[in-house]
């Protein structure tokens, strides 16, 4: 097993920077425009990306990424689009000039800016070494002041060998209370929030405070222990947005599996983070409809490691592991399932149930 010892050194900078200038965004103005897709994306999306990927190239030019935002809109002589890329080139160059490890001594030029941003469009695969960057998982918890996270992840010959993830509105103690669903007051004074989780193949997983010195130590961290006969004690979590999982079909497999209390609902990668850190038992992503929608491979890569090395399972609807080979997708993979090792088969059984009932066994 290869030692990825400077790719996490500089995976763990590279999210920190970004994590910090997409704090800064929360703390005065979040500028948004809605893309083809009708997704929203931010100021904050774009100069997490140009700031990840100027980074990556500077230490590891051959290396492909393949991330989820490019600078078409940028590009664009729109009023309102241009003001945005001023807003970006200023905090691409605040982020990158900021006191620190790979600190800039020249500010990056709009052309240098759009190109970084735009060296996200490799198209994935098995072959090779590439990076794949959600500089922003969870724009909408982000614009509502919800939970949202830099998401960075290594994959080599199509498997995921180190994963980071910048999760700002995280308390770094997880016994603290999370800060309310999308109370943006709240996070913007809150201190004692801010955490970057790290995991690097076989191991382990850790956690670090976002606003520590580079040498600050790694804690370890892990899933919470939890047997088959306590189960129905577990918590789950799943997204905010109905769109994106099927809250109907969560709720029955908790019910199959004795689990009274409410979901946590909470956006973004944080569910990973919350999972691995034992700050929650088991994440449910179920599709909704016919399950047409293909997740991405940024919207995994990073959380399914740490959960991984954090003696949790991670696995589609079926109990199959994720293939982070195939594309930019994980087309061959239906939904998510996330939970403590020693549960996770007992979850997927109730997962077959639930679907079969509602005539989505197919799935
Ligand atoms: N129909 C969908 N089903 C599942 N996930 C989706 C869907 N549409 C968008 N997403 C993605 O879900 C992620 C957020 O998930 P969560 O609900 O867990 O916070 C985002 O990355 C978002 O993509 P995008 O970044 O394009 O908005
Ligand atoms: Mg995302
Ligand atoms: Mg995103
Ligand atoms: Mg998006």
């Amino acid at each position: 097993m290869s030692d990825y010892r400077k790719e996490q050194e500089v995976a763990i900078e590279a999210v920190r920077r970004a994590s910090l200038i997409t704090q800064k965004v929360l703390q005065t103005s979040i500028s948004s425009l809605t893309k083809s897709d009708k997704s929203p994306v931010t100021v904050g999306d774009f100069s997490a990306q140009a700031i990840i990927n100027a980074i990556l190239a500077k230490h590891f030019s051959d290396d492909k990424i393949v991330g989820e935002e490019d600078a078409d809109d940028l590009r664009s002589k729109d009023a309102d689009k241009v003001a945005l890329k001023e807003k970006v080139i200023g905090l691409v160059n605040e982020g990158l000039m900021a006191e620190g490890a790979d600190q800039l001594e020249k500010p990056l030029s709009e052309t240098e800016i759009l190109e970084a941003i735009d060296k996200g469009n490799c198209q994935g695969g098995v072959k090779g070494r590439m990076w794949t960057l959600d500089p922003i998982d969870g724009t909408k918890g982000f614009l509502r002041g919800g939970q949202y996270a830099v998401c960075l992840a290594l994959i080599v010959d199509g498997e995921v060998r180190l994963g980071v993830m910048g999760c700002p509105n995280l308390p770094i103690d997880k016994s603290a209370k999370k800060p309310q669903e999308g109370n943006l007051d709240e996070v913007k004074q809150r201190d004692d929030l801010g955490v970057i989780f790290v995991a690097s193949e076989g191991k382990g997983a850790f956690q670090r405070p976002l606003h520590a010195t580079s040498s600050t130590q790694l804690t370890p961290i892990k899933t919470r222990e939890i047997t088959p006969e306590i189960l129905s004690k577990a918590s789950f979590c799943e997204s905010v947005e109905a769109g994106h999982s099927s809250q109907g079909t969560n709720a029955k497999i908790a019910e199959f599996l004795g689990i009274s209390s409410p979901s946590v609902r909470m956006d973004s990668q944080a569910k990973y983070a919350s999972v691995a850190r034992g700050d929650g038992d088991i994440y449910l992503r179920l599709p909704v409809g016919d399950g047409s929608y293909q997740e991405k491979i940024w919207d995994h890569a990073a959380g399914c490691l740490i959960v991984t090395e954090a003696g949790g399972k991670v696995s589609d609807a079926k109990g199959r592991p994720l293939d982070f080979s195939i594309g930019r997708t994980l087309k061959n993979n239906k939904g998510v399932v996330a939970a403590h090792a020693s549960v996770h088969a007992k979850v997927i059984e109730a997962v077959r149930k639930a679907l079969e009932e509602e005539g989505r066994g197919h799935l």
